[in-house]
């Protein structure tokens, strides 16, 4: 109980909590469920999940980052509370220090508005953090040696990419195409080819079920699943059968535009590291790491190996609790805000 350090993920599309000494005590999705005409929070994580895309109304469900910046504020603020809450954060018998991975591109106000809310719900040191330095020493790199590490972390609602050295991001990226772009264009896909409107959850589906992106993924055996949704013409509930074919044009325009920030970012990667990272790989991390092929497309089109980190959606969670760690040694002036 004493002085448990807390790491929190704060991604876009899940939020997770790890403590010293127990590991991720918590994983919930990033949704807040508000009553539209009192403004009042109904739930939060998992039990707003359920309620995406079913709920009357006056209640909706949102997700209060979106695209790797707060979209509201207050509500992150509120989710945040509401999760450390949940972990006891402040019954804890003394203070714990608390590290932040939030999204890459929030304001220097946003950050100290979501340390100030980490303060108030129990925290005594509250850091912020990069997530790709994170992702990548959760997905066990040792980054802190003079050599080159690149790693991919592939979220919900960003792409991360950097590569890094001696403890620090040397060239790095952050593209808004990430997972739920992937749940837009299979979304679209199946509007525009089957006149059928399907929900967020179902497109997700469909991508973690079916979609491959791997260069030979439309030579493979195909496979196939049943989705429902309502028709666009009739206005009545249909059911069709989707395969990976189809989702494998689907998604490669979005694809695409993660090789390209990947091979920008090799491009702008001193020499010497860029051979490090021939002879290390890259490592994919984050929900994204999963999508079926991802590793075998980006090895043949960035020419290194590229290997998915050991349990990817864990990645920057388990980072946060080793960095906590070494917080002391590393004493990285850069990190607090
Ligand atoms: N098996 C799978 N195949 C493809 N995508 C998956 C799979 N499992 C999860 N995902 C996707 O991973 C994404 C969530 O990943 P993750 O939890 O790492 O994001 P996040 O950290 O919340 O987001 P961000 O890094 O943008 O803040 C979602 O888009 C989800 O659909």
């Amino acid at each position: 109980m004493f002085g448990r350090d807390i790491g929190i993920d704060l991604g876009t599309a899940n939020v997770l909590v790890h403590i010293k000494g127990q590991g991720i005590v918590l994983d919930e999705p990033a949704v807040v469920a508000i009553d539209n005409n009192t403004k009042q929070v109904l739930a939060v994580g998992e039990e707003a999940f359920q309620m995406v895309g079913r709920t009357p109304g006056n209640i909706v469900a949102i997700r209060p980052m979106k695209d790797g910046v707060i979209a509201d504020f207050d509500h992150t603020e509120a989710m945040l509370s509401h999760f450390l809450k949940k972990v006891n954060a402040k019954s804890m018998l003394s203070k714990p220090r608390i590290l932040i991975c939030c999204p890459t591109n929030i304001t220097s106000v946003e950050q100290k508005a979501i340390i100030e809310a980490a303060e108030k719900s129990g925290g005594k040191n509250v850091f912020i953090e990069e997530e790709p330095k994170v992702a990548a020493i959760g997905a066990g790199m040792d980054i802190f040696q003079p050599s080159g590490n690149m790693v991919i972390d592939i979220g919900g609602g960003t792409t991360d990419i950097a590569v890094l050295s001696m403890g620090s991001i040397v060239t790095a990226t952050s593209i808004k195409t990430a997972g739920d772009q992937f749940d837009i264009d299979i979304l679209n896909y199946i509007k525009k080819e089957y006149k059928l409107l399907v929900g967020v959850r179902t497109a997700e589906t469909v991508k973690t079920e079916v979609a491959t992106v791997a260069p030979n993924g439309k030579e493979q055996e195909p496979k196939d699943l049943d989705i429902r949704g309502r028709d666009m013409v009739s206005g009545l509930p249909r059911t069709i059968t989707i395969t990976s074919v189809e989702i494998y044009d689907a998604l490669m325009e979005s694809v695409n535009h993660i090789v390209q920030a990947a091979k920008n970012v090799l491009e702008r990667t001193p020499p010497e590291l860029s051979a490090d990272i021939i002879d290390r790989g890259v490592f994919l991390t984050g929900g994204g790491a999963l999508l079926t092929g991802i590793d075998e497309l980006l090895a043949e089109e960035l020419k290194v190996p590229v290997l998915v980190a050991e349990d990817p959606m864990h990645c920057v969670a388990n980072g946060t609790g080793i960095m906590l760690d070494n917080l002391d040694k590393m004493s990285n002036k850069k990190v607090k805000i």
